[in-house]
């Protein structure tokens, strides 16, 4: 992992009339690591992450991209165009709802190729190749290259929407309770495809769950949310193995107890 982080928030606050989304919170994501945000319904997550991403201006604060280069962007301070270069190309972005990242109406090695064409690909040959590599990376057959993702299984289709997001490569990518919605069985399964390509790709992650085992499975270190402030951070496994934080305590038990 490099020395400087690729994402950095510092101070953020956000209030939604009396709600204190944010209050006050600074965090580092490193190249190559996995980060989730966990808590409870309505600590702050989402928030967190849309707020990251750019997508929600904070009250106060500030996040800072560190390019490929090691310029240093600030992602409320860029263009909104700016922006939306750098989510189609640096940065990707799974939704816990696959209809809100893929196109349903466009086949599956569309919405695989498009991407590539937005970064300049421009060989039709080629980019049906690298959707079909990519469809078949995330076990999807290939005889299915040319249906619609409205014909797919939920787990197909959330499959098929990461397959959209890591054809480009990006270095970051937003992941907000991918396996939300899944059966157990599609869930485990899915999270084991996650972790492995993250490995391959090593790229970052944030990743919001709620789902604490989702976290020991997947990410590297963890913050724990509640009411807008980060109780508690640190390596997943000591985190998640000796809980300091009272809040971080009842979560990890009231999991075990389930
Ligand atoms: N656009 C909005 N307008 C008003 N209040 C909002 C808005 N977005 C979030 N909130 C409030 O901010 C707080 C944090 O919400 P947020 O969605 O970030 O929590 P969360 O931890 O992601 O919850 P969940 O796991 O249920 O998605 C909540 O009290 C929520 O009601």
């Amino acid at each position: 992992m490099s020395d400087e982080p690729i994402l950095s928030a510092q101070g953020l606050r956000l209030s939604f009339g009396p709600v204190r989304a944010l209050d006050d919170v600074s965090i580092d994501v490193w190249p190559g690591e996995v980060l989730a945000i966990v808590g409870e319904s309505g600590s702050g997550k989402s928030t967190l992450l849309r707020v990251l991403a750019g997508e929600t201006r904070p009250d106060a604060g500030s996040v800072t991209y560190r390019d490929p280069q090691g310029g240093t962007r600030d992602v409320h301070g860029m263009t909104e165009a700016a922006r939306r270069r750098l989510a189609r190309t640096e940065w990707g972005f799974v939704h816990q709802d696959p209809r809100d990242g893929l196109r349903m109406a466009v086949s599956a090695g569309g919405n695989v190729g498009e991407r590539l064409m937005a970064v300049g690909d421009r060989h039709y040959g080629n980019i049906r190749e690298e959707a079909a590599r990519w469809l078949e990376r995330v076990e999807i057959p290939r005889s299915r290259i040319d249906d619609a993702p409205r014909l797919f299984s939920g787990g197909m289709r959330q499959r098929l929407q990461i397959a959209r997001t890591l054809v480009t490569r990006p270095r970051l990518v937003f992941m907000d309770e991918p396996t939300g919605g899944l059966d157990v069985s599609v869930q485990a399964r899915l999270l084991d495809l996650i972790r492995a390509l993250v490995a391959d790709l090593g790229i970052a992650v944030i990743l919001v769950t709620h789902d604490i085992a989702a976290a020991r499975l997947l990410a590297h270190r963890m913050v724990v949310m509640r009411q807008g402030r980060v109780v508690e951070e640190g390596l997943t496994d000591r985190v998640l193995d000796d809980p300091r934080h009272p809040y971080t305590q009842l979560l990890v038990s009231s999991v075990l107890a389930a």
